[in-house]
């Protein structure tokens, strides 16, 4: 089974996604941290992210395997390095070139086939896998999704800069040629503004234990 679970930045993909496969025992996939780790091992590289054939070109040379949902490379996790700034600056342009999208969405199909995963991403149900059993996207106010992205940092960026950032990212993130964030048809839409992350994560196991007959 595939349960495809797409939203905005801060609104709780991750942390439901994880709560949702430990609960089921199934797979977790983050689609983000490809494109994470290839604009890392860019950077890393001494070269331009917003040269993107090149980007595509170390994404090739590259290697990538999840073990237990973190990425890593040459079998070393490299989770670490994925939420720096200089990553959070350029992932979303990154992301937008369509040859890398293809490239990720390969790899994503090929890691899924033939086992019960979640995974989540921003076109995760629209694009990767119209076909999956479960679609869910999730859904929350910009300043709801700053607030717990600056509680997760608070040594960071100070609130309002987290917004700003979140607020272009949104921008960025839906008006992509290709693979746009949006809600795909058939998907349960949670507005998890006013919910805990324990009632979230109880309306998905629902809607997985209703598909499954149990
Ligand atoms: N329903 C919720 N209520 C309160 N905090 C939440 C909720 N869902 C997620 N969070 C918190 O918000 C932060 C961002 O969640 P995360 O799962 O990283 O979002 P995403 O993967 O969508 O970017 C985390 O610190 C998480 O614990
Ligand atoms: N399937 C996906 C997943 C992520 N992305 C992009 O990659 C960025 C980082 O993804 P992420 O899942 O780590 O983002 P957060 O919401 O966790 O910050 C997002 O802002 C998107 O621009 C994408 O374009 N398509």
């Amino acid at each position: 089974m595939v349960v495809a679970i797409d939203g905005p930045a801060g609104v709780g993909k991750s942390t439901i996604a994880k709560m949702i496969a430990q609960e089921c025992n199934f797979y977790y996939l983050n689609s983000g941290s490809f494109y994470r780790a290839y604009t890392y091992l860019h950077v890393q590289e001494g070269k331009d992210p917003m040269d993107f054939p090149s980007v595509l070109q170390t994404a090739k040379h590259y290697v990538l395997t999840v073990d237990e949902g973190h990425i890593c490379v040459d079998g070393k996790n490299i989770e670490d390095q994925l939420h720096t700034r200089d990553v959070d600056r350029y992932v979303a342009k990154v992301s937008a070139y369509p040859p890398l999208r293809e490239f990720v969405n390969e790899q994503l199909r090929r890691i899924s086939k033939d086992i019960d995963v979640v995974v989540e991403g921003r076109d995760i149900t629209t694009v990767v896998f119209p076909d999956a059993e479960l679609k869910c996207y999730f859904d929350a106010k910009p300043e709801v999704r700053a607030e717990r992205r600056y509680k997760q940092h608070p040594e960071g960026q100070d609130y309002e800069s987290v917004l700003r950032e979140i607020i272009e990212r949104d921008h960025i993130d839906r008006t992509k040629p290709v693979g746009a964030l949006q809600v795909a048809q058939g998907a349960l839409y949670i507005d998890t503004s006013y919910l805990t992350m324990g009632q979230v994560c109880e309306k998905v196991l629902s809607a997985i234990f209703t598909l499954k007959g149990e």
